[in-house]
């Protein structure tokens, strides 16, 4: 179980983003996270991967609050383009994590076409099906998916999401966030709405 418990957080002298935020997603499990731009979810993504400290509150795995073992939970972004190194050539990002395996690679509709090529060189759909695809080595158990199917056609989306569905079956939980209502409820049975700093 991955779990926020009572969750405060502020930008620097900023006005808080978060004031007592709790989240728990178990294994197998996919939560929807939607709210208006700037209310904090990629805020709240970030501090549940390990990426942002909270000012009050803490993350816990499986009870265990320590940050080590933090690499089980991923974070993606939708601007795929900040988590790569731009000088690494994209079979190297691809296998930076893991070996992944070709059902996998070919799920998410990454072509070794494009291994050659530096990050500038394929589409930002494409990159972004390259950060998934890193994301998702055997050590991953909580995925953190922060508005990542928004720049793909229709089509893509759902190839991605079912995909995502059958690892969500073998154990995969999911913290979906997104201001895409219909997909939150197409994929998550649990939904919520960050605003005023909490959940709702
Ligand atoms: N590094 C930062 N320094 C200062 N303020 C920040 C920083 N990152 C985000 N913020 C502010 O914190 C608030 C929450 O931002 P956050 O990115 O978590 O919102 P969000 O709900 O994910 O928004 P969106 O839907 O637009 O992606 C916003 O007011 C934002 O301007």
């Amino acid at each position: 179980m991955l779990e926020a418990r009572d969750i405060h957080f502020a930008y620097r002298q900023q006005a808080p983003v978060l004031s007592g935020v709790s989240l728990s997603l178990a294994p197998s499990q996919i939560i929807g996270l939607a709210g208006r731009s700037g209310s904090g979810k990629s805020t709240l993504g970030r501090i549940m991967a390990g990426y942002l400290q909270p000012g009050r509150g803490v993350v816990a795995i499986d009870g265990a609050t320590t940050t080590s073992g933090r690499s089980s939970v991923q974070y993606l972004h939708q601007s795929s383009i900040f988590a790569v190194d731009p000088r690494w050539r994209i079979g190297r990002i691809v296998e930076e994590d893991w070996q992944p395996d070709e059902a996998t690679r070919k799920a998410l509709g990454v072509s070794r076409a494009w291994y050659d090529r530096y990050p500038h060189e394929i589409s930002g759909g494409e990159l972004q099906r390259v950060t998934l695809l890193r994301a998702l080595s055997p050590q991953t158990r909580y995925l953190i998916a922060d508005e990542i199917t928004a720049m793909l056609d229709p089509i893509t989306q759902a190839e991605i999401w079912r995909f995502l569905l059958t690892r969500c079956a073998v154990g995969l939980g999911i913290l979906a966030i997104s201001h895409d209502a219909p997909l939150l409820a197409r994929i998550a049975p649990q939904r919520h709405t960050l605003s005023s700093g909490q959940l709702r």
